[in-house]
């Protein structure tokens, strides 16, 4: 794919996600590799407005090269990129459930949601609760790069989901994956529910596995 093309990908991504009410105001931020640097969507847009040209371009030293001034995540992204060399794109949302799961007490933190749903450990696996640092702190970029090495998926307390994918369509289908299980659990949390079994779980695992 060139420049042109990943600019407008991102910008109808970006505008189904925020038309499906998946991030609202000028929050989340998308980006996605290039073979000479990476598209990272500008700081303070909103997703449902964004034109190609806007997006920044970045070399991988986070130096912008073209494009409006880039999301003040983008050392979040860098983090990322540079612990998994295989993902090709990051999706960053504040989509409600999923906030509203980084809230609740008493979760285990190292894996937020049970295995509810066969496409939930097909695509997202194990979720862990990044500690709260504030937006674009760098901080929050060194907490998370400790954290992509072993996850594709994580959730930012009291922020939202960062998601890796090998493909931004992959990142993004991740990324609702996990925001539609974090409503369901949100409804069945004070039900007595039944998740998947670890056998079914692994099965899933093994004939499905996350390349990300
Ligand atoms: O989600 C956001 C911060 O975490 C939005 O920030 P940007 O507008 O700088 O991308
Ligand atoms: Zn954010």
């Amino acid at each position: 794919m060139n420049e042109g093309q990943a600019r407008k990908e991102i910008a109808t991504i970006a505008k189904s996600i925020f038309d499906r009410g998946l991030t609202h105001g000028s929050t989340g931020n998308i980006s996605l590799k290039l073979s000479d640097g990476w598209l990272v969507t500008p700081t303070g847009s909103s997703m449902g407005t964004l034109e190609p040209e806007q997006i920044s371009k970045l070399d991988w030293e986070g130096n912008l090269l073209s494009g409006n001034a880039p999301s003040k995540e983008a050392p979040l992204h860098l983090a990322v990129y540079e612990e998994r060399p295989s993902s090709n794109a990051i999706v960053h949302l504040h989509s409600s459930c999923s906030v509203a799961l980084s809230l609740i007490e008493d979760l285990d933190e190292h894996d937020l949601i049970p295995p509810l749903t066969a496409y939930y450990a097909m695509r997202v696996g194990k979720l862990p609760l990044v500690p709260y640092f504030a937006p674009g702190d760098k901080a929050l970029a060194e907490t998370v790069r400790r954290f992509s090495g072993k996850h594709h998926a994580m959730l930012l307390a009291h922020h939202g989901p960062v998601v890796a994918g090998s493909s931004l369509s992959a990142a993004v289908d991740a990324t609702e994956e996990l925001e539609a299980t974090a409503k369901l659990f949100l409804s069945v949390y004070h039900h007595r529910y039944k998740s998947l079994t670890s056998d079914e779980v692994k099965e899933l695992r093994d004939k499905y596995p996350i390349k990300a």
